[in-house]
C-alpha cells in the first residue's frame, strides 16, 4: 500500500468532529477503498478545551491553523471553519501554493474566490476538492464532474439549502412558527453560523453560482445571482399555494442562453405537488441536472449535518488518495467562460401575487388596473376579507397567467407608492 495520506483538520465544528468521527469508524474500509489510510496529523479550532464528543489526543493541535500549510508532514489540509475570506481563505491560498492539497465544504469561500483557488492550485497541481460546499452529502459535484461529463447541460435547478427546506416544509406539514422551527434547524447544525445566510437566500446562492460554473463551464458570478429569501412568506402563502396544489419550496435556478448570457436566481418558488422536488421535505435537498444526452438527472439527498457532510469531505479526500488530480471545475482555468448576467424581464412563467392592502372600498380595482395597464392576465385571485369590518388589512393574492417578467415587474411599479397597499408586494413565480 501506497504511503499514508497525511492531513490536517481546521474547524472542530459540526463537519469538523463529523468528519473525525468518520475516519474514526470506517477508517479500514476507507484505507481499502482510498489504497491508503487517511492519517489525521494535526487538528485546529477556536477553543482546545471544548467538549466534542471525539478525542483529540493523538493530533498535533495548532492555534494558527494557517500554519498546517507549512507543515511538512501534512499532504491535504481540510478546511471546516468557514467564512468567505478571514482565515479559512488565508490557509487555503497558502496550502495550495505551497502545494497542499485542499478539501473545503465552504461554500461562501469557494463561490467568493474558486476562480482565484483554482488557479492555484493549478499552478501548484494540488488538488482542491469541494464537494461538501455543494448539497453537503449529494454527490453532486462529482456526478456533474464526472457521471454527466458528456453532456451539454442545459439548465441546473433544486433545492440547495437544507434549513429553509426544513422550516418551509415545517410550516407547511404543522403549521409551525418560523422563528421557532428557524431555531430547531440551528440546534440541528442545519443552519450557517449566521443563519440569515440560508434565510436570505445567500448560502443557496452560492452553491447555485458554484453548480452554474461546473455545469455550463462558466467562470464563477456569484455578485451576479439574484436572491430572494423566505422571510416574507406567511402561513397564509403556504394555504393558498395548498389550495391551488403547489408547495413553496426555495430554489435555486440556472441556465444560459444560446448566446451565452448566464441566468442564476435564488428565490421562493410554487412548485406543483406532482413535481419531484414537491415531495423534498426537511433538510432534504435535490438538484435536478438536464443534459442534452443523459436526459433529466435528479440527485437527492441530506443537504446538511454532520454525518452526510462529514461523507462528502471523506469521499474527497479518497479521490485525493487515489490520485484523482481533476479540474476543481471540469475544465482548465483559462477553458472558463466569462458569461454577460441575463435580463430576466424577457423570461415568461406564471407569477403569484400577494397584497396585503387596506381594507376600503376600491383597492382591487386599483390592483387590477395596475395589471391591465401592465398588460398582465390574471388568471384566479382570492381576497381574505376580515369576518367583520375590523378595519385591519386585508390579504390579496392572485395567480397570472403565463406571461413576461418585465410585465409583473411594471404592474407593480405601478403600484409603488400607493396607500392602498400596507407592505410591499410579495412575488413567487410557478415553477413550470
Ligand atoms: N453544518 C452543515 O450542515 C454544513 C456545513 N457546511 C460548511 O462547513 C463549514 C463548517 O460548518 P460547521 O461545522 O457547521 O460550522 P461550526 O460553526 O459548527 O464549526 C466551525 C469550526 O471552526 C472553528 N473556527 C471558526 N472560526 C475560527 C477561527 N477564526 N480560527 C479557528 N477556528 C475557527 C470553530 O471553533 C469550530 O470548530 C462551513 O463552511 C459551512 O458552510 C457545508 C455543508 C453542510
Ligand atoms: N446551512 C446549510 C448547510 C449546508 O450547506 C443548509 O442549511 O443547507
Ligand atoms: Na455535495
Amino acid at each position: 500500500m501506497a504511503a499514508t495520506l497525511r492531513i490536517a483538520l481546521a474547524g472542530l465544528g459540526t463537519v469538523g468532529a463529523g468528519v473525525l468521527r468518520l475516519l474514526e469508524e470506517n477508517g479500514d474500509l476507507i484505507a481499502a477503498r482510498a489504497g491508503r489510510a487517511i492519517e489525521v496529523v494535526a487538528v485546529s479550532a477556536r477553543d482546545r478545551s471544548k467538549d466534542r464528543g471525539v478525542d483529540l489526543s493523538a493530533y498535533d493541535w495548532e492555534d494558527d491553523m494557517t500554519a498546517f500549510a507549512a507543515r511538512e508532514d501534512v499532504d491535504v489540509v481540510v478546511e471546516l471553519v468557514g467564512g468567505s475570506d478571514g482565515p479559512a481563505l488565508a490557509l487555503a491560498r497558502k496550502a495550495l501554493a505551497g502545494g497542499k492539497g485542499v478539501v473545503t465544504a465552504n461554500k461562501a469561500m469557494i463561490a467568493h474566490h474558486g476562480l482565484e483557488l483554482a488557479r492555484l492550485a493549478e499552478q501548484s497541481d494540488a488538488p482542491l476538492r469541494y464537494e461538501a460546499a455543494v448539497s453537503g452529502g449529494i454527490p453532486v459535484v462529482k456526478g456533474l464532474g464526472e457521471g454527466a461529463a458528456a453532456n451539454r447541460i442545459e439548465r441546473i435547478y433544486g433545492i440547495l439549502n437544507g434549513t429553509c427546506n426544513y422550516v418551509l416544509s415545517a410550516m407547511e406539514s404543522a403549521g409551525a412558527d418560523f422563528a421557532e422551527v428557524l431555531s430547531d434547524a440551528q440546534a440541528l447544525g442545519y443552519a450557517e453560523a449566521d443563519p440569515t445566510f440560508d434565510i436570505e437566500g445567500v448560502d443557496a446562492g452560492h452553491k447555485l453560482a458554484i453548480l452554474a460554473s461546473l455545469a455550463f463551464g462558466t467562470q464563477l458570478d456569484f455578485d451576479a445571482v439574484e436572491t430572494t429569501g423566505i422571510t416574507r412568506i406567511r402561513a397564509a402563502d403556504i394555504a393558498q399555494g395548498k389550495a391551488l396544489g403547489y408547495v413553496i419550496r426555495l430554489i435555486g435556478l440556472a441556465d444560459v442562453s444560446d448566446d451565452g448570457h448566464l441566468f442564476q436566481r435564488v428565490a421562493p418558488y410554487l412548485v406543483p405537488v406532482s413535481h419531484p422536488l414537491a415531495g423534498v421535505t426537511g433538510p432534504t435537498n435535490a438538484v435536478v441536472a438536464e443534459g442534452n444526452f443523459s436526459g433529466r438527472l435528479l440527485f437527492e439527498g441530506a443537504g446538511a449535518g454532520d454525518g452526510p457532510t462529514a461523507s462528502a469531505v471523506v469521499a474527497d479526500l479518497i479521490d485525493i488518495a487515489r490520485g484523482s488530480r481533476a479540474a476543481p471545475f471540469s475544465l482548465p482555468v483559462a477553458g472558463l467562460k466569462a458569461a454577460e448576467p441575463a435580463d430576466p424581464g424577457h423570461r415568461r412563467n406564471r407569477a403569484y401575487l400577494r397584497f396585503v392592502v387596506a381594507d376600503r372600498p376600491g383597492v382591487l380595482a386599483e390592483i387590477t388596473a395596475a395589471m391591465r395597464d401592465a398588460g398582465v392576465s390574471i388568471e384566479s385571485m382570492m381576497q381574505h376579507g376580515q369576518p367583520d369590518d375590523t378595519g385591519e388589512p386585508v390579504l390579496v393574492a392572485m395567480v397570472t397567467h403565463d406571461g413576461p417578467e418585465s410585465g409583473v415587474a411594471s404592474a407593480l411599479a405601478l403600484l409603488e407608492g400607493s396607500e392602498s397597499l400596507v407592505e410591499e408586494p410579495l412575488v413567487m413565480r410557478l415553477l413550470g
